[in-house]
């Protein structure tokens, strides 16, 4: 039998770079397939109850990370399993290695999350990413993309969350408060492309060129932000006195900038803790948040050392960078 042993850990899914670029080198992203809504509404295809949706991830995918701080923010860990995967290999994707969680998936035994995608569609060709959102019942995928599993656990979940906890409630303190959706979305746009997507773009490059197209726009977009923070209304988080859900966008990111990106991903032009006060403060505030409010949900979902060794395995290298140390300055 030929079947190929997984590799090392090659978290975050894109150690084969070149499956992954393009001919000019660029990174391409994975599109996400299943976007299926979860619904309050109990007569819909997906609807909210508890016990029935797992969220599967790795602790060194930001993409996962938003969506794992949104189910540990609005305090939705009774009513969503959480299922870490801790491994990746570069032809069979995410797995459990059983070095830092389970051996197998806890629900159906098996070792890969593509063993789940090919369950639902067995002709499936597309890339197997983390998040995913499975529901138990349908024994199906219902979202994996983290923009929307994020709106849904904001809101779909709230008739099973106490008051305190839900959208309505919170009004003009919640997460996507009507009166900033535009400009929370305005923001998320630009944010996306030049640095949720932008570091990726930097780090995955396979040309000069290809990198330099994102490295300069990424830091043009980081001093934007710096400025942002300045203005009135700004601060402590991104639209004021509250967190949105543009902070939860950003924070993956940023938490990941120093220890990660700015070795790994060559994006060194300038690091977050020297160079940009209001943003490091900014992300300090969230990090070390442990109050109810927050339910800690910024540092108890943040992995530093997952993270780092997944982006080095992932940019192909073998030696974990050992600083900065710390990982993260104190408030
Ligand atoms: N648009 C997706 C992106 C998810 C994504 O890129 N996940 C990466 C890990 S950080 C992944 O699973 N990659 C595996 C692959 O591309 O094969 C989302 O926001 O959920």
């Amino acid at each position: 039998m030929t079947q190929s042993k997984p590799t090392q850990s090659t978290a975050l899914g894109t150690s084969s770079r070149d499956k992954y670029t393009d001919k000019d080198g660029q990174y391409r992203p994975p599109v996400s397939k299943f976007r299926d809504i979860i619904s309050p509404d109990p007569s819909a295809p997906f609807p909210a109850e508890k016990d029935r949706y797992a969220l599967y991830i790795h602790y060194g995918c930001p993409w996962a990370h938003r969506t794992n701080i949104v189910r540990s923010l609005k305090g939705l860990e009774d009513v969503i399993q959480l299922i870490v995967l801790d491994a990746f290999d570069p032809a069979k994707s995410w797995y459990f290695s059983g070095k830092l969680g389970p051996d197998k998936d806890p629900l159906y035994g098996v070792k890969y999350l593509r063993d789940l995608y090919m369950r639902v569609d067995p002709e499936y060709q597309g890339r197997v990413t983390v998040p995913t959102l499975w529901d138990k019942k349908k024994e199906t995928i219902v979202n994996n993309e983290s923009s929307e599993i994020i709106r849904m656990f904001n809101t779909a979940f709230d008739a099973l969350l106490p008051e305190e906890k839900r959208e309505s409630t919170k009004a003009s303190a919640g997460l996507l408060p009507p009166h900033l959706q535009a400009d929370i979305e305005e923001m998320n746009e630009w944010v996306y492309k030049n640095i949720n997507a932008g570091v990726y773009g930097a780090g995955f490059a396979s040309t000069q060129q290809a990198y330099e197209e994102h490295v300069f726009p990424l830091f043009k977009s980081l001093d934007r932000l710096e400025e942002h923070l300045s203005q009135p209304g700004h601060s402590p988080y991104l639209f004021g006195e509250h967190i949105t859900e543009a902070d939860i966008r950003l924070f993956p990111t940023l938490v990941r900038f120093d220890t990660a990106y700015y070795t790994l991903f060559k994006v060194n032009l300038k690091m977050i803790r020297h160079d940009y006060p209001k943003l490091h403060e900014w992300l300090r505030r969230l990090y070390w948040d442990e109050s109810e409010k927050t339910n800690g949900a910024f540092k108890n979902t943040t992995r530093f050392e997952e993270i780092k060794s997944g982006y080095t395995l992932a940019t192909r290298q073998e030696i974990v960078p050992a600083g900065p140390i710390p990982d993260i300055l104190p408030l």
